[in-house]
């Protein structure tokens, strides 16, 4: 069999399974092979993980439910018995079915079980060493109650190592969303075991908290990619478009790299304060990831008299301060990208309606996406760019796409995925959802979850960055034909990984990152290992 361990990074791209693709994969391996071979697999995979993950266990608890998870961890649970037993150890099972419903693969495990010598019983045993959460796989389809759901609080409140098989019991396995109403809780310790597929679930909203740290076993059913059942969506595990290093292009100006315009950061005035900041992060993001010539085009507050306008940003005087109305004429140009709405405010107005019709490569965050929430004439107007042929990014978080879908976070992050490709598929453009397992998702075409990233970016000004990022790759795309449009939701998938791999890589001795750190972190591909080296030299000089 062939475990791997998914890292959440780096790792290689991966087709993700939805429940339906799962279950037609079930259903062909099973017809390839003897009765009840399958979960006999499954079941020895999962015990082999368990005796690395905690190799000295001498009291294992496995909670079962009453469908083929359960039958996976009672068949698991009796290769525990047979290591355990001749050394003393001891195995308790807690089986949850009901025998008139099983299953056929589970019915086959549990007369296997009863005939082995685990020990049954209704409680968890005082002390274990390792539990086995077997309780439901992709067959949970409602929110657990009653005595599953005390099972699974249970299993969440423990500290020591968990294993749980398939998925961890409570987990929606398409989207992601915790199903228990009792709370998901931190447990370093905690490992899932993914059988047969890649779930989509495991990647995004709360599935990367539930799983802890992954691993996949395909218990050898790898099917030939015509017979395979296409994916729901991919796992953006790495950087797909390789960019020749900017050294060996010996002929190369600052022409070649386009212009990139950040359109926003309202200036303070007397009624308000500003909102510059975000747009200087973004432009700083922009510059580090290699645009050519990089623009901050600042809008006014509503009281325009009182403003301070900076002449430039004395850490990064690369950045060239205009005010947003002066770049009306170059952000029309084929070699521009402008990136509109990072603390834009309501002094965006003046300037969206002009991007919207002509900026050829357009990113629209923050504020942008609220004002376009807010305006039908601007929605009529971003639908008409990809008819058009101008390309378009939105990046909202959960919040922002509710806004511009006509709901709740909430809605949103009970399904990310279809949120995201409901947006895309809208405005025909391509979107990233942002938050945990960022989704990258274009009109037609599967989305892909981010791989990388953590709870480290949970900061304000983060999204500025990845806005800036995201911009300064669109301008480092061929400018003369456009671009298709699977080649540009991997062109900003890249981004989002490599935004959230700054985070990855985040020195271990600092234990926040601030967004305004971020910019020197982002070259091609990355923050490489040795720009963190160089933060962590910084800050030891520092102390
Ligand atoms: N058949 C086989 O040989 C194999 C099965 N596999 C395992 O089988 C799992 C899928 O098995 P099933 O389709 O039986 O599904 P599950 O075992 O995940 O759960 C299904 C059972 O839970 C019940 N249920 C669902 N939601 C509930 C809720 N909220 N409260 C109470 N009961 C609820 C269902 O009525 C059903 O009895 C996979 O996740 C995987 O672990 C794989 O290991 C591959 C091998
Ligand atoms: N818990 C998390 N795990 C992974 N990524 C996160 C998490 N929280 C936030 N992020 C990322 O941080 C960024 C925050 O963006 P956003 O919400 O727009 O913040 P801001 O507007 O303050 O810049 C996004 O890229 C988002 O995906």
């Amino acid at each position: 069999m062939s475990l791997r361990r998914i890292a959440h990074q780096p790792s290689p791209h991966a087709p993700l399974h939805d429940v339906a693709a799962t279950r037609a994969w079930e259903a062909r391996a099973q017809d390839r092979l003897p009765p009840h071979a399958l979960m006999q697999r499954a079941g020895e995979a999962v015990y082999r993980l368990g005796a690395a993950i905690a190799p000295h266990a001498r009291r294992v608890w496995v909670v079962c439910g009453g469908g083929n998870n359960g039958g996976d961890g009672l068949l698991a649970a009796v290769r525990w018995q047979q290591r355990l037993q001749p050394i003393g150890g001891e195995v308790a099972v807690t089986w949850l079915g009901s025998e008139d419903r099983l299953p056929p693969d589970a019915r086959h495990a549990l007369g296997v079980a009863r005939g082995s010598g685990l020990r049954w019983t209704d409680e968890p045993p005082p002390q274990t060493d390792l539990a086995i959460d077997a309780l439901f796989g992709i067959g949970l389809r409602r929110p657990p109650h009653g005595e599953a759901l005390r099972w699974i609080a249970h299993l969440q409140e423990r500290s020591g190592p968990v294993l749980c098989v398939d998925l961890p019991s409570g987990l929606d396995a398409d989207r992601g969303e915790w199903l228990a109403p009792t709370p998901l809780q931190a447990n370093p310790q905690r490992h899932t075991l993914a059988l047969l597929t890649l779930k989509p679930g495991l990647f995004t909203g709360q599935g990367r908290e539930a799983a802890g740290h992954l691993w996949f076993d395909d218990l050898d059913t790898s099917l030939p990619d015509a017979e395979a059942p296409p994916p729901a969506a991919w796992l953006h595990g790495q950087t797909v478009l390789a960019e020749a290093p900017r050294r060996w292009q010996h002929g190369a100006h600052k022409g070649r790299h386009g212009n990139l315009l950040i359109v926003g950061g309202q200036l303070p005035d007397a009624r308000q304060p500003g909102m510059t900041g975000a747009a200087v992060l973004a432009a700083r993001a922009g510059l580090h990831a290699g645009a050519g010539r990089v623009y901050v085009g600042l809008l006014p507050g509503p009281d325009a008299t009182g403003a301070a306008w900076p002449a430039f940003d004395p850490l990064q005087p690369e950045l060239m301060l205009r005010s947003a109305t002066q770049l009306r004429d170059l952000a029309r140009e084929p070699d521009s990208v402008s990136v509109c709405g990072c603390g834009g405010g309501q002094a965006l107005a003046a300037v969206l309606p002009d991007l919207l019709t002509h900026s050829p490569r357009l990113v629209l965050d923050a504020d942008a996406l609220n004002a376009i929430a807010r305006e039908p004439r601007w929605q009529q107007a971003l639908a008409r760019r990809a008819e058009a042929g101008l390309h378009t990014v939105l990046t909202p978080h959960p919040l922002e796409a509710a806004r511009l879908l006509g709901t709740d976070t909430m809605q949103v992050q009970r399904d990310r995925l279809r949120a995201a490709q409901t947006l895309a598929d809208t405005w025909r453009c391509v979107v990233v959802l942002k938050g945990s397992g960022s989704i990258t998702a274009a009109p037609g075409l599967p989305p892909r979850i981010n791989a990388s990233g953590n709870g480290l970016l949970a900061t304000a000004g983060t999204g500025d960055v990845l806005a800036g990022l995201i911009g300064a790759r669109l301008c480092l795309a061929p400018t003369r034909s456009p671009i298709d449009p699977a080649a540009l939701q991997a062109l900003v998938a890249d981004a989002v990984y490599a935004h959230g791999r700054v985070a990855d890589t985040w020195p271990a001795n600092r234990l926040t990152l601030c967004a305004g750190d971020m910019p020197a972190c982002l070259g091609q591909g990355g923050s490489s290992d040795h720009q963190q080296a160089d933060l962590q030299q910084n800050d030891e000089h520092q102390h």
